[in-house]
C-alpha cells in the first residue's frame, strides 16, 4: 500500500534523523549551560539552543506534511483499487454481495483507515528516531533509572498491546453491523414504495435499528477499553517521571550523578514520552484501521471477472450445443438445450415462468459459463473467447429495463460513449420517446424515476439500438407499454433487426406470432421448435399457451 513512496520515505527519514539529532543535542546542551554557570558564557550555548529548536520544529513539520500527504495518496489508491475491484467482480458475485455492504467498505472502512494514518501512524513514524536516540542517551547518562523507565513502559505496553487486540476484534464487528446497516437502508430505499404501501415503515426501521444497535454495543466496548488505556498510559508516564525525579534527586544528593545529568535526562524522558503517549493514545485507532482493512481486504482479494482471451471473431449465427446450467450446479437450469439462430434470424423463447429463458440470455452475454455443453457465435466457443468482445458482439435490454441516475445522454452513451447528439435523438425517435423529452440533457433520478415502466423501457432499447450490435437480445421489450407504443417498438426492433439476429423473449405471444422460429422451453428444456403456426399443430405446450392467450 506505501512501497510507491518509497522516496518521501527516504526524505522523512533523512529529516527525522536530522530532528532528532538536533533534538537529542538540545539536553546536552542544556547539561553544559546547567553545569557550567559561571564558569563559561552563557550566550553562545543559549542562541544555538533557539536554532536547534526552530529547526527541529521546522523539520518535523515537514515530515508530518511528507508523511500525511503520502497517507492520503495511499488511502486514494486503496478506494481506486476498491473501484476498479468492484465494478468487475464475476456477476455470480454481485447476487451474493450486499451493495450497501460494499459502498460501506469504500467510504467508512478507507475513512478508519485514513483516521489512523492522521491520527497517529505520521507521529509514530517521525518520532521513532527521537524515541531511540533518547533511549540510548539516557543509558549513557545513568543505566539505573533507565532500567527503572524501561521497565515500567514495557508494562505498560504489555498491557496496552493486549488489550488493544480486542479493539480490532470489536471494530470489525461494528462495521460489519455498519455494512448490514447499509445495505439494509439501501434495500429500503430502493424500495419505499413498497414499504409505504404495506405500512411496513415500523418493521424495517425496526430491523434496522437493530443493526444500529449492534454497533452501539460493540462501539460501548471499545470506549470501554478507551477508558482502561488512558489511566495505564497515565499511570505509566507519571511513575516513570516520579521515579526518575526521587531516585535521581538521591543520586544526586550522594554525588553519583550531577544535577545537569539529571535534567538532561528529564527532558531525554519528554522526548521519549511525547511519541510513546502518542502511540498509547493513537493504538485504538490503529487497532480501528486494522479491523476495517481487514473488511477492505476480503474484496481486495476477490478475483475480478476474467476478461482475458482473444477477440471473438464479428458474427452472429447463435448455436446452443446441449448447454446446461445451474446457479446452483446441484439444481440445473438449462438442461441440455440445443437450438440454432441463423445469421439475421428473429427468434422467440418462450415458456412458463422459470423455465430458463432469461437465463438463456445470460449464458450469452457470459455473465455465467456453462456447465456442460458450447455456445457458439458463428462457430465460435464464446467461452474461449474474451468476455469484453462478446459483449461488444451483443446488445441486450434486460427484463427490468436499467436506467441510471444522470442525464438522457449519460444513458444512452453507456451504449456508445462517442454517439452524437443527432443519433441519440434518432434512437428515441426509434422508440418513440423524442416528444416526451425537451432535451437530452433532461435528468433523469435515481433509476430514472422520473420516467414511467414503459418509457423506461424504450429509453433501455433507444440504449441498444445506438451500439450497432450484430446480435439483440430482449428480455420483453414490450412488457410495461400500451399497445400503441408496443407496436412501435416492434416495427423498431423489426426495422433494427433488418440485418441482425435477434433472440426476443416474450410472454405475450401476439409480439412474436411472426418470429422466424419460436424457441418453446419448460423447465430448462428446449421442448418445441418451429413457426407459430406448425407449433399450434405440433406443441402442446405451445397450443396451451397461445390458446391461454386467446391465439389458437
Ligand atoms: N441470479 C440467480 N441466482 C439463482 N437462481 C436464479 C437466478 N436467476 C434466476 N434463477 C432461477 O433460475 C430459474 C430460471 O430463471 P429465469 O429467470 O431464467 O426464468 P425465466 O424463464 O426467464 O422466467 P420469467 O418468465 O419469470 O422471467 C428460476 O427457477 C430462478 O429462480
Amino acid at each position: 500500500m506505501l512501497a510507491h513512496h518509497r522516496g518521501v520515505f527516504a526524505v522523512v527519514l533523512v529529516l527525522s534523523l536530522i530532528s532528532s539529532v538536533l533534538a537529542l543535542a538540545q539536553p546536552l546542551i542544556v547539561n553544559r549551560m546547567i553545569d557550567g554557570v559561571g564558569e563559561i558564557d552563557l550566550l553562545g550555548p543559549a542562541l544555538i539552543l533557539i536554532a536547534f529548536l526552530l529547526a527541529t520544529a521546522v523539520s518535523e513539520g515537514v515530515q508530518i506534511y511528507l508523511l500525511s500527504r503520502t497517507a492520503e495518496s495511499a488511502v486514494r489508491n486503496l478506494r481506486v483499487e476498491l473501484i476498479a475491484r468492484m465494478l468487475r467482480l464475476p456477476i455470480r458475485i454481485y447476487d451474493r454481495l450486499r451493495t450497501g455492504d460494499l459502498v460501506t467498505r469504500l467510504g467508512s472502512d478507507t475513512t478508519l483507515v485514513r483516521s489512523a494514518f492522521s491520527g497517529g501512524l505520521v507521529d509514530i513514524v517521525a518520532g521513532v528516531v527521537t524515541m531511540l536516540g533518547a533511549l540510548v542517551l539516557m543509558g549513557f547518562l545513568d543505566i539505573v533509572m533507565l532500567s527503572i523507565v524501561a521497565s515500567v513502559i514495557l508494562v505498560a505496553v504489555t498491557v496496552v498491546m493486549f488489550v488493544s487486540q480486542y479493539v480490532q476484534k470489536y471494530t470489525n464487528e461494528v462495521q460489519q453491523a455498519v455494512g448490514r446497516l447499509g445495505a439494509g437502508m439501501d434495500r429500503a430505499l430502493v424500495a419505499q414504495r413498497t414499504i409505504r404501501a404495506n405500512n411496513a415503515a415500523g418493521q424495517v426501521e425496526k430491523e434496522l435499528i437493530d443493526d444500529a444497535d449492534t454497533a452501539f454495543a460493540k462501539g460501548r466496548q471499545i470506549a470501554m477499553i478507551e477508558g482502561l488505556l488512558w489511566p495505564v498510559t497515565d499511570i505509566a508516564m507519571q511513575a516513570s517521571f516520579l521515579l526518575v525525579l526521587g531516585i535521581g534527586g538521591l543520586r544526586v544528593a550522594a554525588g553519583d550523578i550531577s544535577l545537569g545529568d539529571l535534567v538532561s535526562f528529564v527532558l531525554y524522558m519528554f522526548l521519549l514520552a511525547m511519541p510513546l503517549g502518542q502511540i498509547f493514545s493513537s493504538i485504538t485507532t490503529i487497532r480501528q484501521a486494522m479491523g476495517a482493512l481487514q473488511r477492505v481486504g476480503q474484496v481486495l482479494d476477490q478475483d475480478t471477472e476474467d476478461t482475458e482471451g482473444p477477440e471473438i471473431p464479428r458474427g452472429s449465427s447463435i448455436t446452443f450445443d446441449s448447454v446446461s446450467f445451474g446457479y446452483d450446479p446441484k439444481q440445473p437450469v438449462l438442461r441440455d438445450a440445443s437450438f440454432h439462430v441463423p445469421a439475421g434470424a428473429r427468434v422467440a423463447l418462450v415458456g412458463p415462468s422459470g423455465s430458463g429463458k432469461s437465463t438463456t440470455l445470460a449464458l450469452l452475454e457470459r455473465f455465467f459459463d456453462p456447465d456442460a455443453g458450447r455456445i457458439l457465435i458463428d462457430g465460435s466457443d464464446i467461452r474461449k473467447h474474451s468476455r469484453t468482445s462478446v459483449r461488444d458482439l451483443v446488445g441486450y435490454v434486460e427484463q427490468e429495463a436499467t436506467v441510471l441516475a444522470g442525464s438522457v445522454r449519460d444513458n444512452l452513451r453507456l451504449a456508445r460513449s462517442d454517439a452524437t447528439d443527432e443519433e441519440c435523438w434518432a434512437a428515441l425517435r426509434q422508440v418513440n420517446l423524442d416528444s416526451r423529452l425537451q432535451s437530452l440533457d433532461d435528468e433523469l433520478g435515481d433509476r430514472g424515476i422520473s420516467l414511467s415502466g414503459g418509457q423506461r423501457q424504450r429509453l433501455a432499447l433507444a440504449r441498444m439500438l445506438l451500439m450497432r450490435a450484430p446480435i439483440l437480445l430482449l428480455d420483453e421489450p414490450t412488457s410495461a407499454v400500451d399497445s400503441h407504443n408496443e407496436q412501435l417498438i416492434l416495427d423498431a426492433i423489426k426495422a433494427s433487426a433488418k440485418d441482425r439476429t435477434v433472440i426476443i423473449v416474450a410472454h405475450r405471444l401476439s409480439t412474436v406470432t411472426d418470429a422466424d422460429e419460436i424457441v418453446v422451453m419448460r423447465d430448462g428444456v428446449v421442448e418445441d421448435r418451429g413457426t407459430h403456426d406448425e407449433l399450434l399443430r405440433t406443441s402442446p405446450l405451445y397450443h396451451d399457451l397461445a390458446s391461454r392467450q386467446l391465439l389458437a
